[in-house]
């Protein structure tokens, strides 16, 4: 039966397919459950909607190259990720008759901007090509500062990069379930979030599987993400090809996450939800930011910096007692700013001001309500 898709009304989606379903035993890849998720790609593009494709599977895909190993040594893992990642792109290669390119990422080119519109470039260029992306972290060179870490918050930023109307993620379990049904027999498909607040992130737990990573916890944060930059976001499962029939029929297969009516501007999104803060400047408990001003704050303002950054690097501001006030781009290095905070020196905030740039870019989000 041929559909119009376009009815659905998506242009551009970004997929991210889990590890479980690339190579469901650790022992190489399998094409058994990638054949329904190419069809349901394949069915997309002829209807011309554009498809992104986040694809896991590169540790798990190359792990059985590796015997008589520590599993749990990062060294392995990497080494296993370079080994995996060449044959996950074959395998995917070889269930499609148009070309993909292989886009592999780590946190540092998604958290500086230029750098972040430089990726959202080189994905529109590819889609208008006809060339499907296919993008993983780039496990073999991240390091614990480097990397996002999992690939559910991974694809929620490259969703937001694509300017993606719809997010599908693809596990080894129907949706968001009220508790880890693996655990808890009782626990209930949720087929509806409206909202996410602490009583859904409360039922998400971690990942149970050899392969996975991050579980329900990080696709309820990539959820977050991604609902705000007004992306629908499905957790379905990958096992069944019914799932994928029923997103093509327009409906709704697993737990669909409602995109806020208001999304977030791309730039304030982009800092709040894809930066990561380098430091923090801490405030005292009665500050009160002056939105409107040029200066943010002053040095007599900042009581301490925590951590290390350059500057140009995005910080956490907040007051003492731990309240985060908001995010911001700070055009200073942490080793001036702590030199400016144990000034007890009211003529350095007029210096400053009058012969450089204010400690903060007007470039912040606000974190406080
Ligand atoms: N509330 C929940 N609902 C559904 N699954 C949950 C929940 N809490 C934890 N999980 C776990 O999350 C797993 C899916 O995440 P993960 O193993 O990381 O898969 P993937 O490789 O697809 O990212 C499920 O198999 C389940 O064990
Ligand atoms: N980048 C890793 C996958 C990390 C990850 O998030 O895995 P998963 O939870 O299976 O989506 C890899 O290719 O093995």
């Amino acid at each position: 039966m041929q559909q119009n898709l376009k009815n659905i009304g998506w242009k551009r989606i970004v997929i991210k397919v889990g590890s479980a379903l690339i190579a469901p035993h650790r022992d190489g890849c399998s094409s058994q459950y990638l054949l329904s998720i190419a069809n349901f790609i394949v069915r997309c593009r002829a209807s011309g909607i554009q498809v992104v494709l986040v694809s896991s599977g590169s540790v798990a895909a190359g792990a059985h190259l590796f015997n008589n190993v520590d599993n749990s040594s990062m060294t392995v893992k990497k080494a296993m990720a370079a080994a995996g990642q060449s044959e996950m792109m074959a395998t995917w290669d070889r269930l499609f008759d148009f070309n993909t390119a292989q886009v592999l990422l780590t946190h540092a080119d998604l958290r500086n901007r230029d750098r972040f519109e430089s990726v959202r470039d080189t994905l529109t260029a590819l889609l208008q090509n006809d060339i499907l992306p296919i993008v993983n972290e780039n496990d073999t060179v991240t390091t614990d500062k480097l990397k996002v870490g999992d690939n559910d918050n991974l694809s929620a930023m490259v969703a937001s990069a694509a300017y993606a109307d719809a997010l599908i993620i693809c596990s080894d379990i129907d949706g968001l379930y009220t508790a880890n049904p693996h655990e808890d027999k009782s626990a209930t498909l949720i087929p509806d979030v409206m909202r996410i607040d602490p009583e859904i992130y409360a039922m998400a737990g971690g990942a149970t599987s050899d392969v996975g990573t991050g579980g329900m916890k990080t696709k309820v944060q990539a959820a977050e993400k991604a609902v705000s930059h007004g992306i629908n976001t499905y957790i379905v499962n990958g096992f069944s090809e019914a799932t994928f029939n029923t997103l093509l029929q327009g409906g709704n297969p697993g737990t669909l996450f409602h995109a806020i009516e208001t999304p977030m501007q791309d730039q304030s999104h982009w800092m709040k939800h894809t930066t990561k803060a380098q430091g923090e400047l801490v405030v005292e408990d009665t500050f009160a930011m002056q939105k409107q001003s040029d200066d943010l704050i002053t040095p007599q303002d900042l009581v301490n910096v925590i951590g290390d950054f350059s500057a140009g690097e995005v910080v956490l501001l907040r007051k003492e007692n731990g309240d985060k006030l908001a995010k911001v781009k700070s055009n200073y290095s942490s080793c001036l700013l702590n030199f400016v905070a144990e000034q007890d020196n009211d003529d350095l905030s007029e210096k400053l001001h009058d012969s450089a740039a204010p400690i903060l870019s007007e470039q912040y989000v606000s974190l406080s309500n």
